[in-house]
């Protein structure tokens, strides 16, 4: 592939991709290939650079350094613009902007106009199908006539992923979706997004979080960042391991996976272990 060009099965491709604010680096280099049927997640402790990678994946801003591809365009040769209606993200500051009074069926059928607090006359029957359908999907169709500040932060979540997909995007990037949910509503979260996975005609996804026990089953990829730069990434399994999590979060890590999930704890020193009675 030249500079100009990326192989098509590609939706990311970023080689040697940085971005730089301030003279500060807050992400890179970071070279990175993510394919039509991969659901990736991303991974660090805090500031390590992962809402910075995602946004240039989500066609927001261009990088400062390096040459980086989304759905096939060159970021600073197309408009953004032209990008982003193809790209759905959650977790952006859109959702502060959320009406509290907003209709959730109404809130998820204007994503595909690109608008919020504003009811157009003119949505179709075939769109309002689509929302109540893409609402079920994500086990929320009986939250549709409700307002969305009445709404748990659980339900809001998936509410809000609703509307990310309600445009049909060929990417869809979630950061921290569950971020702020108590126990029941993280595993409900976890086990859509699992189904989300799962469909093959779900668009390829890319996941922030800070916990290994957020990853879906059937997430494929994963990337380990820390301090901005790659610590590891590849096939899940390779990624997640201890040694790469104790790089990672520099403090020494235990994982143990139980029914296809990760759980991450710090390793008791030899000889602080203490029984429950
Ligand atoms: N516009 C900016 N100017 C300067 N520094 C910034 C800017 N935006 C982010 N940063 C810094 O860049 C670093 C990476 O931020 P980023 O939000 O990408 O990290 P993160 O891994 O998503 O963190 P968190 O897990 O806390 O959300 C942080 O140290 C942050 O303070």
């Amino acid at each position: 592939m030249t500079l100009e060009t990326t192989d098509p099965d590609l939706l990311i491709d970023f080689r040697g991709v940085s971005l730089v604010r301030d003279g500060n680096t807050l992400v890179g280099p970071v070279d990175w290939q993510v394919e039509l049927d991969e659901r990736w997640v991303i991974l660090g402790p805090n500031g390590a650079g992962k809402t910075s990678l995602l946004s240039m994946a989500a066609a927001r801003v261009h990088p400062s350094a390096g040459v980086a591809f989304v759905l096939g365009e060159r970021l600073g040769r197309v408009e953004l613009r032209e990008l982003t209606t193809r790209v759905g993200m959650t977790g952006g500051r859109e959702v502060e902007r959320i009406p509290a009074d907003e209709v959730v069926e109404d809130l998820v059928v204007s994503a595909g106009y690109a608008v919020l607090g504003r009811w157009r006359e003119d949505y179709g029957a075939m769109d309002r199908d689509q929302a109540l359908n893409t609402l079920e999907s994500l086990g929320a169709e009986h939250l549709a006539r409700r307002t969305y500040g009445t709404l748990s932060e659980g339900e809001r979540k998936r509410v809000q992923i609703a509307r990310a997909l309600m445009t049909d995007p060929e990417l869809l990037l979630l950061d921290e979706p569950a971020a702020g949910l108590d126990l029941g509503g993280r595993e409900e979260l976890v086990d859509r997004l699992g189904r989300l996975a799962a469909d093959p005609d779900a668009p390829a996804l890319v996941l922030i979080t800070h916990h290994p026990e957020e990853i879906p089953p059937g997430f494929s990829h994963a990337m380990l960042l820390s301090h901005g730069g790659v610590v590891a990434q590849g096939l899940l399994d390779d990624v997640m391991t201890a040694a790469n999590l104790t790089e990672a979060f520099q403090q020494q890590i235990a994982l143990d996976v139980i029914d296809g999930r990760y759980f991450a704890r710090r390793a008791r020193r030899a000889g602080g272990h203490r029984r429950a009675e």
